[in-house]
């Protein structure tokens, strides 16, 4: 009788053991960092402790990875009612609720309904309006979403078709969608899950377009659900990922709603029909940008979850031999694994800092707005434009990296890596299409570098562009001058006042050869692209190094983060070695010294990569990962995950007496 069984052993794997016993600092110390203290990494345990304990969020991840599409559905429904009616029970505070959806990782079915539902009520709503909606969407009395993309028009939001025409007799908005593409498509929760829908629309009053407003529809009845008249709704199918989400349709064929359904914080229509608008035109923009700031901490989330997955299975993993007399090694001991690692690391780690930042601009902005002060609002939204492409790109692709690291077992769903890359890979997409975003984000640096060049003080994130380049010396001098993190921070601020000043002399020179603006622009779409990634990989690194140096805590912490910020803008480096010194920020030989270094770094990084994980503190259901899991036994979770596929459930499947059988019957007859 075989002993091989799919029980898992009640010990940590010895090999991941031997790693946690060799950390240079105290990982619970950074926990605490990470999550902003002893007191909110304690409430985030009770607030896990809670939810796991129940069954059904263990059930969840096999519903997830062996059920039907519909079945995904379902649970995931089940799973949003379930946290709901926790969230009412237990009176979770805001920020409570908001850990709660950390913790649970994943696309919620009714998602939409919290992420983007009740902020944009808080953002566009009058105070009479939100006593009335906010009130009822905070009670889940309504279910609603955010129907702005239309088949037609994503990105280019004034080319929204839907209209929204004020009646002045009977005091109504006529909800219409004109055309096939103006039909709204793939706003989440819509297809099945919603009641209530925000469309965004194109106002009209007496013939006159008065651009896209914010209008609240009711979509299905609210005693069966069912469909109102005038509205068709649907889901559009399957997706990458994310199937847990009914992303929807919707086509409104002259649907009344009350005047007092258009959201009127920022215009207003009065019952005989005049328009005042208040604020700056983009104010209808405000919720977008709230979740392109939120966009940076899910990248965070997305690498970190990904490199969790990546090093603990790369410590448990042994293969081929390094030292023929030895055993066969951790694969974590191949440089070339570390290399593709640890970059992701050191990215969750500069991802963390970077978010943090833009959270705490966006929430001192926000308040100004508040009160009607909107002076940092475009430094704001092109800051978290360049931040939200910057963030998910480069996300995403670090962790297909650390996917194709796990060799066979990373193709696995078991691994948990496939469905973590298909899940964030939309963040590329949604609250507007990275390139686009670079090019907002490109389109306020060119501004601001003509106003500095005719002598404007700038402040904020781009203060930098008064630079006088002249004064501009390579702080590298020697190989250990790389280690510097200001220096480091200083190459990348000159690469970017370069790429910034080169792109904005090719676009002046263009104009002045009497090309008109578009033409001219267009021709340098690229370059732009290039200045705006340029001026966020600066950004990033910046705030990483002093996110760092502003840190109050051990000796042993804070080298190991030293280590990996340095390392961090060292692959940066090297990886666009070309850009940096077609920029001149470096010269050839310091750009030899960063590449020794970043390859010195991996060894040091190497005895801490567990511990830098751990740190992170992912409970096994949120990681869903047999290769990441905390106690290391990956092989005993990678045959377990085999029990619960059905395709397990019968010794003999039934295609073998549909279509098997008979074959073989027929071609064991033949004579051929
Ligand atoms: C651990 C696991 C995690 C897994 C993670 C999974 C994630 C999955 C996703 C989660 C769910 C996501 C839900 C998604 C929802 C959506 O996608 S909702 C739809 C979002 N749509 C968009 O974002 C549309 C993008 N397009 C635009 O924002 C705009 O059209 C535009 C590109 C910005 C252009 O706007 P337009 O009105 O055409 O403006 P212009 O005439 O070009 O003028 C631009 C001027 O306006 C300024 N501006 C633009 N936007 C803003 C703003 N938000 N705030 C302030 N100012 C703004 C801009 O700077 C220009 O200013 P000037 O240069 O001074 O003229
Ligand atoms: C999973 C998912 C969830 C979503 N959820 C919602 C939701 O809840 N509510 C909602 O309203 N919408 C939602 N969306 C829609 C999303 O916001 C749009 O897909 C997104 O804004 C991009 O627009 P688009 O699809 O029209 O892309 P397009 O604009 O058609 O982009 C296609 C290509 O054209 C290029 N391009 C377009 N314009 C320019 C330009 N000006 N300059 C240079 N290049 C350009 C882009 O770079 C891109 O390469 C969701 C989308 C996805 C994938």
């Amino acid at each position: 009788m075989s002993e091989i069984t799919s029980s898992i052993p009640l010990q940590i794997n010895p090999d991941l053991q031997e790693e946690r016993d060799k950390a240079s600092f105290n990982v619970t110390e950074l926990t605490h960092i990470i999550y902003g203290g002893i007191e909110k990494t304690k409430k985030r345990k009770r607030l896990e402790k809670l939810l796991f304990s129940d069954p059904f969020f263990q059930e969840y991840q096999n519903v997830r990875a062996f059920g039907s599409r519909s079945e995904y559905y379902a649970a995931s429904v089940k799973k949003s009612t379930k946290i709901f009616k926790l969230r009412r029970q237990h009176k979770w505070t805001d920020e409570e609720y908001e850990t709660v959806l950390d913790i649970c990782h994943d696309d919620l079915a009714l998602t939409l309904h919290h992420t983007m539902f009740i902020p944009a009520l808080e953002r566009l709503a009058t105070e009479d309006q939100k006593s009335k909606w906010l009130t009822l969407a905070k009670q889940y009395k309504i279910i609603g979403t955010y129907a702005q993309t239309e088949l037609g028009h994503g990105t280019y939001l004034q080319g929204l078709e839907t209209t929204a025409t004020y009646d002045p007799q009977t005091r109504e908005f006529v909800m219409n969608t004109p055309t096939l593409s103006a039909m709204k498509w793939w706003p989440g929760s819509l297809g099945k899950s919603s009641n209530h829908a925000l469309v965004l629309a194109t106002l009209i009053i007496s013939g006159k377009k008065y651009g896209m407003h914010p209008f609240l529809v009711q979509l299905r009845s609210m005693d069966d659900h069912k469909v109102l008249p005038g509205v068709r709704v649907g889901d559009i199918g399957a997706k990458m990922g994310g199937n847990s989400v009914d992303n929807g349709y919707l086509i409104l064929d002259n649907v009344r709603i009350p005047r007092n359904n258009m959201l009127m914080k920022n215009a207003q229509v009065s019952p005989d029909g005049k328009f005042v608008t208040r604020g700056p035109s983009k104010a209808n923009y405000a919720t977008m940008m709230l979740i392109r700031v939120q966009i940076c901490t899910m990248a965070y989330q997305v690498v970190s979850s990904g490199a969790t997955i990546g090093i603990r299975y790369s410590a448990v993993r042994r293969q081929s031999k390094l030292d023929p007399q030895d055993r066969e090694p951790k694969i974590l001991e191949y440089q070339t694994q570390q290399y593709k690692i640890f970059p992701g690391l050191a990215m969750s780690y500069a991802f963390l800092f970077a978010s943090r930042s833009l959270t705490r601009k966006y929430e001192e902005a926000f308040a100004e707005i508040q009160r009607g002060d909107f002076k940092s609002l475009p430094e704001l939204h092109c800051l978290s434009s360049g931040l939200k492409s910057f963030c998910s790109e480069h996300s995403v692709r670090q962790v297909e990296i650390i996917r194709q690291s796990c060799g066979g077992h990373g193709y696995l769903n078991a691994a948990g890596l496939g469905m973590l890359v298909n899940a964030a890979a939309p963040m590329i997409t949604v609250e507007g299409e990275n390139t686009v975003m670079y090019l907002q984000l490109a389109r306020y640096i060119l501004k601001r570098f003509a106003g500095a060049m005719s002598g404007q003080q700038l402040d904020g994130s781009t203060s930098y562009l008064s630079m006088d380049p002249a004064t501009y010396v390579c702080p590298v001098m020697s190989e250990t001058d790389c280690r510097n993190l200001t220096a480091l921070c200083d190459i990348y601020r000159y690469r970017s006042y370069m790429t910034v000043c080169r792109v904005a002399r090719q676009v002046q020179h263009d104009m002045e050869s009497d090309m008109p603006q578009h033409v001219a622009i267009n021709k340098n779409l690229v370059d732009l692209v290039r200045a705006a990634k340029a001026h966020s990989y600066y950004i990033v690194v910046k705030d990483f190094v002093e996110g760092v140096d502003a840190l109050v805590a051990s000796a042993p912490v804070i080298k190991v983060l030293r280590t990996l910020c340095c390392f961090y803008a060292a692959h940066g480096i090297a990886e666009y070695s070309g850009d940096f010194l077609e920029s001149e920020a470096v010269g050839l030989h310091q750009l030899k010294w960063i590449k020794n270094l970043q390859v010195s770094l991996l060894g040091e990084i190497r005895p801490d990569a567990v511990a830098l994980v751990d740190a992170f503190d992912y409970h096994d259901i949120t990681l869903s990962s047999a290769l990441g899991c905390y106690d290391g036994n990956a092989y005993e979770r990678l045959f377990k995950s085999t029990e619960n596929d059905p395709m397990n459930k019968e010794e003999v499947h039934p295609s073998y007496y549909q279509y098997l059988k008979p074959f073989m019957e027929e071609m064991n007859k033949s004579k051929l």
